[in-house]
Parts: structure tokens; C-alpha cells; sequence
């Protein structure tokens, strides 16, 4: 596996690649130099020092070199290329490597702000609704997240949520149990990351509507089958909307799909709030208690209007299930790969816990193991690699260079968290490098995939426990093996790191189902 990816990165963006590139080195070596040269002559270098790839080159690289589905890897190419910092092709500065994160991100401001939103706050301001916590800028998005931080945060608020994932995992358990005994062996799960989605996106709806809508039923409801269908369609017509003219939104049919996506997003996540709040409202009338920890929590305790409900529901929802799911399966892959990790990894869950018991949230957030383990998943495939960040207020001086206020910054989570200075070996998976006991633990800044500060995510916490309860439940359950018909994996950038193709993995049997 090891071999595998170091192998597979080094044909993609190694010397193959780098003589196949349509820049000259003596070009690379000119600019990249003209930045040293300025600092012998004592001059404050600025952003025109930089090394910088031109729109053309970006594009070459993109459509004739194939980095549009693999925009990660393309991070570690211009690495290669143009060291730790530069001009991106996109107007903004990128930045690889732990040191210079930290720098940058130890400029933070009190309302830090990603970048342009427009694209998800259209569809808002076209049919009324709030923004949500993605999307929201400035003092409302710091009072928006002060609301929602508080309970969803809070490593002690954010265990109250263990019963309820205790059941989604449960359920999740027992279809991997049907599905393995309709195979042809007997213990084959086909599409694995298709299943982590059904669990994902029960889990998430669970907490944030307080009920459950079904999607590890044998057969999905309509309702929640038409709200995944949106979501679906929502992402995928994304990118052309970003890439095709205004004008042209009549005539080509990405715009009203994109919109419908949209419009099936928010009518189920509308019918269940309102259904919510009707149920307030009942037990406000008869003088009952109100109970309930997320939804009733901010339609009933908060000053937050209904149209915001709406938009960071709906904004909550999104952000809470390609994420976990697509590291659950990353993490499955590995382990596969990794015998010797699995067993590490099953010695450390038997140890701490009977075979009869269920885990609880603080049980299951206490196994240094298995958060290392998810830690080094996160670093091989941060699922969100990429991320940005526009400091708005103030001048500053990154790396030696002076930016000027509303430089937008290109955070490279890629190539920051594969920095071999920073972690030997760094297509290898070793979850024993984030241990305690290992003396030379790593830079934190060289893998952050929850991003940083304040405008962290929010879901930190709660993706963590439902990664966390999930993993413990299906190693305890099962020996996971390869399937020889998936062979290697390679990621690919769908804003999140997908897998290129359906996973298959066997879960033998360890005999304990009837015991948890
Ligand atoms: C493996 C799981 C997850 C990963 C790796 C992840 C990663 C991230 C990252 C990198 C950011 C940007 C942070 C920054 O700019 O500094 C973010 C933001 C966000 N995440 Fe997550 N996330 C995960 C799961 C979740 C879940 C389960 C939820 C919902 C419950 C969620 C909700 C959000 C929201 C709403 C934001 C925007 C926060 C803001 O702008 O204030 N995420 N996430």
C-alpha cells in the first residue's frame, strides 16, 4: 500500500510529469528567484515577488494535464515547482507547507472569512431564506455561531448525542449483517461509501431534526430518497454554474437544476422544521415541558429568526454528511490494507471494553488508538483539502512577504499534511505518529482537517463521536478484508476527497453480534 502510493504520486507528479510541463525550468528558477534577489537588495519583497502560474497555465494544467478531478495533487506538483508559497492562477496566494499555515493562521481576525459565497447564497436571497453558518459574514455569523457552537461544540454538550448515534449505529450494524448474507460469499459489502452515506446523513438528521428519516431502511422513504437526489443534483451541476456565463443560465440546463437541487434541499428540511415547531407550539399550549436538544433547542431557546433556522439547518445538514462518510471509508480502505493496524487497532477496543457492552460517547473519545487512527486518516485524505481565507482588516507579512488587506490566501491542506520534512514517510499510514508517548509528534499545523480558530467546524465534535462509534462497532463486529475486485484506490477532488471507484470490502464475521 505504501509502495502503491508513494509510486502512484511520484508517476503523477514526479519527474514524468514535471518533464512533461509546459513551464521551462529556467522560467521556475528566473521567478522563483527574482524574490531572492529582491531580498539581497534589501527591498521589502511583496506579492509581484512571488512565483506565479498565469490563468493559461492553470487551465493547461487543469483540462490538458488532468488536475480538474485531482486538484490535490496539483498542490503537491506546484510544490514541486515553486516551493512553499506563490501566485495560484486564481488571483490568490497558496501556501504548503505547516510553517507557513501557522504563520497565516495566527493572523486570524475576530470574523475570519473564506471567500466569495455567492454561489450557495443566491438561491437564499432569491426565495427569502437566512444563511447559514457556511455562508453568513461578519457580526451575524459570529452571533449565529455563538448560538450554534453551544451546543454542538462543547466536547461535554456534544456526548449527549451519544445514544442517538448508538442507535443509528446500531441499525447501520445490522444492514451491514443483511447485506453481507445477500452476497454471493457471504460476507462481501459491495459500495461501501454508498452505505456510509445512508449512515452519515441518518446520523446528522437525527440529531439536528430530533428524528429519524429512515435511509438504513430496506427501503428509503420517498421523501428523504427525493432529498438525496437534491443534494446530489445540487452538487453536481455546481461547477458549471461557477463555470458558465450569467447570460447563458436560460438557454443551458445547469442553472434550473442546480436551483431545483436547491428547492428539494430546503422543502425537506422546511417540513421537518415546521413540523418541530408545531410540536412546540403544542406543548407550549398544554402547558408542557419542552425537551429536545438541537432543533428544539434553537427554535425554542434562542433569539434566532425562523428564516436562519432554515438556511443553517439546510447548511448544517450538507456540511455533516460527505465529510464523515468519505473518511469512514477511507479509514475501512486503509484498515483493509493494514492487517497489522486492524489488529492493533481490535486489541485496543477488546481491551477496554466487554463484548457485551455498548460503548458510551466518553468511552469511545477516550481510546487513544482509535483517534489516532482516524487522526492519520484524516491527514493521508484530508476530505476537505483545500480551504481559504481573506484577511480583511489589516496588512500582512507572510513568509517575508508584504500582502496587502484583502489578499485572499489558498490554505494547500493537501501538500501541507504530505510535508515529508514534517512527516517522514508521508504516504504512509502510521497512526502511531499522533501516540503521546512519540516524542517527536508532529507540527499540529501539519494536519488541521477541521480547519482552525474560530470559523473552525462546527461539527467537529459530533463528526468525530459518530466516526468514532461507528469504527469501534464495525472492528469489534468484524475482521474487515479487500476485495481483490477493488484493487488500489485513488482519490479524487469532488470539493471533498472521493474515492475514484465503488469499494468493496469484506466483513468476516467475529462472532460477537448476539454479545452488542
Ligand atoms: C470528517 C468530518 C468533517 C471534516 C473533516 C470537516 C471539515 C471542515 C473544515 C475544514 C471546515 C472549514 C473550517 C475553516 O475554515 O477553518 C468546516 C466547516 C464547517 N463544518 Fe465541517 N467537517 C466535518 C464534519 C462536519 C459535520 C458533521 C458538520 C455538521 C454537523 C459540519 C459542519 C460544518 C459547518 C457548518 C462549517 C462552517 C463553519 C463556519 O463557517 O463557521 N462539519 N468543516
Amino acid at each position: 500500500m505504501a509502495a502503491w502510493l508513494s509510486r502512484s504520486v511520484m508517476q503523477r507528479n514526479g519527474s514524468w510529469l514535471l518533464s512533461t510541463r509546459p513551464t521551462s525550468v529556467a522560467q521556475i528558477w528566473f521567478r522563483g528567484a527574482s524574490g531572492a534577489l529582491s531580498a539581497l537588495q534589501d527591498k521589502p519583497r511583496t506579492v509581484k515577488d512571488l512565483p506565479h502560474v498565469s490563468s493559461w497555465e492553470l487551465i493547461y494544467r487543469l483540462v490538458f494535464q488532468g488536475f480538474y478531478k485531482r486538484m490535490h495533487e496539483l498542490q503537491l506538483y506546484e510544490k514541486q515547482l515553486y516551493g512553499s508559497i506563490y501566485r495560484d492562477g486564481l488571483k490568490a496566494v497558496a501556501v504548503n507547507t505547516p510553517k507557513l499555515l501557522e504563520e497565516l493562521m495566527r493572523n486570524e481576525e475576530k470574523f475570519p472569512r473564506r471567500g466569495d459565497m455567492s454561489l450557495w447564497t443566491e438561491y437564499r436571497d432569491m426565495r427569502g431564506f437566512g444563511y447559514g453558518p457556511f455562508t453568513v459574514e461578519g457580526e451575524k455569523w459570529y452571533n449565529m455561531r455563538t448560538v450554534l457552537n453551544k451546543r454542538m461544540l462543547h466536547p461535554k454538550e456534544s456526548v449527549q448525542y451519544g445514544g442517538v448515534i448508538n442507535e443509528v449505529v446500531t441499525d447501520f450494524t445490522n444492514r451491514i449483517y443483511y447485506l453481507r448474507q445477500s452476497s454471493l460469499t457471504g460476507d462481501l459489502v459491495t459500495d461501501i461509501a454508498n452505505e456510509l452515506y445512508r449512515f452519515s446523513l441518518e446520523g446528522i438528521a437525527s440529531i439536528l431534526f430530533e428524528t429519524r428519516i429512515g435511509c438504513l431502511e430496506k427501503e428509503i422513504p420517498t421523501g428523504t430518497q427525493e432529498f438525496i437526489n437534491a443534494i446530489v443534483q445540487m452538487f453536481s451541476n455546481s461547477m458549471a454554474v461557477v463555470v458558465t456565463p450569467k447570460w447563458s443560465r436560460g438557454l443551458l440546463p445547469y442553472w434550473g437544476r442546480y436551483i431545483a437541487g436547491w428547492e428539494g434541499i430546503f422543502t425537506f428540511a422546511k417540513k421537518l422544521i415546521d413540523k418541530k415547531m408545531e410540536e412546540i407550539q403544542q406543548r407550549i399550549d398544554n402547558n408542557q415541558d419542552v425537551e429536545g436538544e438541537y432543533l428544539t433547542y434553537l427554535l425554542s431557546r434562542t433569539q434566532m429568526s425562523i428564516k436562519d433556522v432554515y438556511g443553517s439547518i439546510a447548511e448544517l445538514l450538507l456540511a455533516g454528511v460527505d465529510t464523515t462518510s468519505n473518511t469512514v471509508t477511507w479509514a475501512l480502505y486503509l484498515l483493509s490494507k493494514y492487517p497489522q493496524i486492524q489488529d492493533r487497532l481490535y486489541e485496543e477496543i477488546s481491551a477496554q471494553i466487554a463484548a457485551d457492552q455498548i460503548p458510551s460517547a466518553e468511552e469511545v473519545t477516550r481510546l487513544p488508538y482509535l483517534r489516532a487512527t482516524v487522526k492519520e486518516v484524516l491527514r493521508l485524505y484530508p476530505v476537505v483539502p483545500m480551504n481559504a481565507r481573506v484577511l480583511t482588516e489589516k496588512d500582512v507579512v507572510i513568509g517575508g512577504y508584504h500582502f496587502s488587506k484583502k489578499t485572499t490566501f489558498t490554505l494547500c491542506h493537501y501538500a501541507i499534511s504530505h510535508d515529508e520534512d514534517t512527516f517522514p514517510d508521508p504516504f504512509t499510514f502510521k497512526p502511531e505518529r499522533w501516540l503521546r508517548d512519540n516524542h517527536d509528534r508532529p507540527n499540529p499545523f501539519g494536519s488541521i482537517p477541521f480547519g482552525f480558530g474560530v470559523r473552525g467546524c462546527v461539527g467537529r465534535r459530533i463528526a468525530e463521536l459518530e466516526m468514532f462509534m461507528v469504527l469501534f462497532r464495525l472492528i469489534r463486529l468484524f475482521e474487515i478484508k479487500p476485495d481483490p475486485t477493488t484493487g488500489d484506490l485513488k482519490s479524487l477532488n469532488r470539493t471533498v476527497l472521493i474515492p475514484d471507484r465503488p469499494l468493496n470490502l469484506h466483513f468476516v464475521d467475529r462472532g460477537f453480534r448476539n454479545a452488542a
